[in-house]
This record gives C-alpha cells, sequence and structure tokens, in this order.
C-alpha cells in the first residue's frame, strides 16, 4: 500500500482578484469521485477561490467539457477529477491515454487545468489517492490549476518578448 504522503508541496498562491474554479468531475467511481471533490474544494476554499461543480460520465468527457466551458463560460481554470480502474480490456489504456491527452491539448492551449483523473489497476490504489487525508490528488489538481491562474494572471497584459511562441 503506498503512503498517504502528499506530493505539492508548494504553497498555494494568493489572489487579488476573485478566481472562478470549474471542477469537472466524472464519478465512474462515486466514493472515490466525493473524496477526490472534497480535497478539491479544500484547496480551493485555502485560496479563496469560487467553486462550480459539473458531472460528466466518463474520464473520457472531462476534456471535451472543459472545452466547452472553455467556450461558452467564463472559468478562470479548470480541475479535471475521476478515476480508471484497469478492467479485461485495452480500453483501459484508450481512456488513460485519451483523457490525459486532452488535457494537455486543452493546457497546451493556455486553459489553466489540474489533472486528478487517477489511472490505477485496483481499487485499493485509487482509495489511498483520493483520500484528502492521504495523498489528496484532488487537492494536488485544485492546487495545480491554482497555479497556472497565478502564472496566467502574472503575465497577464505584459508585451511579448521574442519568447517562445507555440
Ligand atoms: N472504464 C472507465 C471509464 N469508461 C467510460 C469512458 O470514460 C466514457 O465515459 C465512455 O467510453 C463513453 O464515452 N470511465 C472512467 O471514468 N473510469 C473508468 O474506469
Ligand atoms: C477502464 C475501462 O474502460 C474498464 O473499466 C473497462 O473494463 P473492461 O476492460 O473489463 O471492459
Amino acid at each position: 500500500m503506498a503512503g498517504t504522503e502528499t506530493h505539492y508541496t508548494l504553497d498555494l498562491p494568493s489572489f487579488d482578484k476573485p478566481v472562478k474554479l470549474l471542477i469537472v468531475v466524472a464519478p465512474y467511481y462515486k466514493d472515490i469521485a466525493d473524496d477526490l471533490v472534497a480535497g478539491a474544494r479544500a484547496v480551493a476554499a485555502k485560496a479563496g477561490a469560487e467553486v462550480e461543480l459539473i458531472e460528466v460520465p466518463g474520464a473520457l468527457e472531462i476534456p471535451p467539457a472543459i472545452a466547452l466551458a472553455g467556450r461558452m463560460a467564463d472559468f478562470d481554470g479548470y480541475v479535471a477529477l475521476g478515476c480508471v480502474i484497469r478492467g479485461e480490456t485495452t480500453h483501459y489504456d484508450t481512456v488513460c491515454n485519451d483523457s490525459s491527452r486532452g488535457l494537455m491539448m486543452l493546457g497546451l492551449g493556455g486553459a489553466c487545468i489540474g489533472n486528478g483523473i487517477l489511472t490505477v489497476e485496483n481499487r485499493d490504489q485509487a482509495v489511498v489517492r483520493a483520500d484528502p487525508a492521504g495523498q489528496d490528488k484532488g487537492g494536488g489538481a485544485a492546487a495545480a490549476a491554482l497555479h497556472l491562474i497565478a502564472l496566467s494572471r502574472k503575465w497577464a497584459g505584459k508585451t511579448k518578448g521574442i519568447g517562445f511562441r507555440a
């Protein structure tokens, strides 16, 4: 059984203007998802962020939901929460790879996203990672989104140097 230590050690950023976070959760495993959401909400509260939550059927729907929100709503960042547990077929690989790649593509496009989609071999691995008193991956995903939002605000309105352009 893995340890219960969390792995995010940066201090949470502070904000002078309100932050609006959207949590997109796939409650494919409801108890696991509930723990992930509790952890994410606790970290968001510590940073004073406003939180809205939507549910989608599974991890594969999380990136499209964030893409829709990016086009049709006005959130500062997104927290993707879910749990993918290996089954008998290769569908596990599709769900893990395509959900994470979808989030990364949105992130490289400028979306501030924390990825809290667990990809595990069994339920025991999920439980300890979702538990807010354990590895708190939901809290870690919220923290990641908040750090990216802080970065985007740090550089907002700055004239572009001759820096790297995607
Ligand atoms: N097996 C898991 C899934 N599978 C469902 C997909 O995410 C998707 O909803 C479906 O293929 C319809 O498009 N989703 C999870 O979140 N976790 C799993 O373990
Ligand atoms: C991760 C999955 O898609 C998995 O839960 C589906 O189970 P199976 O591969 O046994 O159909």
